[in-house]
């Protein structure tokens, strides 16, 4: 069963495709890293295809009404500073919304949503903390539970380990690749291509727009498609961790 089908989705900004007629599916527990240099279309695809962003082409999601949308993808924004001095868990809470009839309390369910959330994202202590007052990292922790408490079939993160500790960003990564194993669907866009190789399952390659590469990390990272898309020369070396992804030289 596919949960997000695009076919020759294209953005554009100005007369210019900034992404340029991509097309592809996903299915039921994947794993899956949206990969490009800067300005390559990540965050402006996955605006588009959860009907964020004026698009030609077709989403799956963006022709869905905005209430249901909301019960099958969540959506974790690039920008993660969190303004309001409300507490941690108010904020993770937020994610059950679309659960639940407007102004309605949490239910049990939602609590157990929430209390998870938390604890997935190692947040628990922090539970009774004024947000605002966390740190970048912090805050990008709690914005990525709301998302964990939405319990939705997909999540779609723009970026999310941009900014967190070595290990917090490997807890993330183990935390999404758990969610996959449990059947959800995790489509996270990420500038780290060793943790891109070891983490995910398949890798969506965008360079200008269109997508140039689409399969398994070793089909996906080869030297050629890293010479030609990110103007690297670069190794993916097997080890008994996984996949090590070690840049050597910008080419000219
Ligand atoms: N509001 C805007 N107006 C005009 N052009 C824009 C706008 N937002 C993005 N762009 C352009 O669209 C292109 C794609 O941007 P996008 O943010 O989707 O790239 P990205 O792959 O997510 O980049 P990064 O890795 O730097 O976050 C870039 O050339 C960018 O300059």
């Amino acid at each position: 069963m596919s949960l997000l089908t695009l076919e020759t989705l294209t953005v554009r900004r100005g007369q210019c495709p900034v992404v340029d007629g991509v097309s592809f599916q996903i299915g039921k527990g994947e794993l899956i890293g949206l990969i490009g240099p800067n300005g390559a279309g990540k965050t402006s695809l996955m605006r588009a295809a959860l009907g964020l962003l004026a698009h030609e082409g077709r989403s799956s999601l963006a022709q869905m009404r905005a209430s249901e949308r909301a019960k099958l993808a969540a959506w974790m924004p690039q920008q993660r500073e969190i303004a309001w001095p409300v507490t941690v868990e108010t904020v993770v809470a937020l994610g059950r919304m679309p659960h639940r009839p407007t102004g309605a309390k949490l239910s049990a369910q939602d609590q157990a949503q929430v209390d998870k959330a938390l604890d997935r994202m190692g947040l628990t202590g922090f539970r009774d903390r004024a947000a605002n007052a966390l740190s970048g990292g912090e805050q990008a922790r709690v914005l990525i539970a709301r998302a964990l408490a939405q319990d939705t079939p997909l999540l779609v993160a723009d970026e999310p380990i941009a900014g967190l500790d070595p290990a917090a960003q490997i807890a993330t990564l183990r935390v999404f690749r758990d969610l996959a194993a449990e059947g959800h669907t995790v489509l996270v866009s990420l500038h780290d291509l060793s943790l891109a190789a070891r983490y995910c399952g398949r890798l969506l390659m965008l360079d200008k727009g269109r997508l140039v590469a689409d399969g398994t990390p070793a089909e996906v990272l080869t030297e050629g498609n890293l010479a030609t898309t990110f103007h690297i020369r670069a190794r993916v070396i097997d080890t008994e961790h996984g996949a090590l992804f070690q840049p050597i030289d910008v080419l000219p």
